[in-house]
């Protein structure tokens, strides 16, 4: 089992002890969890990689005290996660953005749960809606926003009320390449500025390596930790150009040497009838 003991100096904010689960749908049951040994410390930035239907989604709603473990314990700064915790801004992999409320209003909706006062919360919608490249779109309904900008008004509801823990599922998997390196120089901004913690599921290697403190990554079905990688490169770090560098090809030779073992285990498991 590889070693998750690092940052021992700092105060876990999620600890995840055996933690399993086990789906029972139709096709009866489904392991998506095996065993999975996690901390995730104050401030750090973790990526989640693996192989697609690997279990990480599943990962992300138990933090998110969407559902809960069939074993294990999972804790929030050592309580118990039985249910939803407002410490937490949670983008889903599915926007859950309401049709009836414009841009504007869909990314005001968590701050008025919150009952911050009107002022602040106009100047914060405004704040994020810049972040995330929407000006000008304010006022649309989301029947007229494409996928990505739909992505974008779902990331802006996970930060406007800064939360002390951001869990983003795929946050930019439907953007260009260019807004796509905007985004990330935003969020890492945002993010050290906030001195949040950060569990990021993506599939995109390069991405986790470009933007965490350290890299999980998962097995194929049923998921469990097979390797975790410390990406000691400095920080600011200069997205554009740190994929050059001798030490980030180093990271990722560490990196795809597991994912790619993984992701091929999880082809051949999808292809058995
Ligand atoms: N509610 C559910 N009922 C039954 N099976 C489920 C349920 N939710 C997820 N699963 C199954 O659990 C496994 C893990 O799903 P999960 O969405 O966590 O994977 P993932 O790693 O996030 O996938 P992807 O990378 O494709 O988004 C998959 O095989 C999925 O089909």
């Amino acid at each position: 089992m590889p070693s998750e003991n690092s940052g021992t100096a700092r105060n876990a904010v999620v600890s995840a002890q055996a933690v399993s689960m086990t789906y029972h749908g139709r096709r009866g049951p489904v392991n998506a969890l095996s065993r999975v040994d996690f901390n995730l410390w104050e401030g750090e930035f973790v990526a989640l990689l693996g192989p697609s239907g690997c279990g990480k989604s599943t990962l992300l709603n138990m933090v998110s005290g969407l559902i809960m473990p069939t074993s294990g314990s999972l804790t929030y700064r050592g309580t118990p996660i039985d249910g939803p915790n407002t410490s937490i801004g949670y983008m889903t992999q599915r926007d859950s953005i309401l049709p009836w409320r414009t841009v504007s209003e869909n990314i005001e909706l968590p701050l008025q749960i919150r009952r911050v006062p009107a002022r602040e919360r106009r100047e914060k919608v405004a704040t994020y809606i810049q972040m995330v490249g929407l000006r000008g779109f304010e006022n649309t309904y989301p029947a007229g926003l494409s996928g990505g900008m739909r992505k974008r008004v779902g990331l802006a509801q996970a930060l406007v009320y800064e939360p002390e823990t951001l869990l983003l599922d795929e946050p930019f998997g439907a953007l260009d390449a260019i807004l796509r390196l905007r985004m990330q120089a935003e969020l890492l901004s945002l993010t050290e500025k906030l001195g949040a913690a950060v569990l990021f599921v993506t599939h995109d290697m390069d991405e986790a390596i470009t933007l965490a403190d350290r890299v999980v990554v998962m097995s194929a079905r049923p998921a469990r930790i097979v390797d975790v990688i410390e990406v000691d490169l400095p920080r600011p770090r200069d997205l554009e150009q740190l994929q050059f560098t001798a030490e980030y090809q180093e990271v990722r030779r560490r990196v795809w040497h597991n994912l790619g073992r993984e992701i091929h285990a999880g082809e051949k498991e999808m292809a058995k009838p």
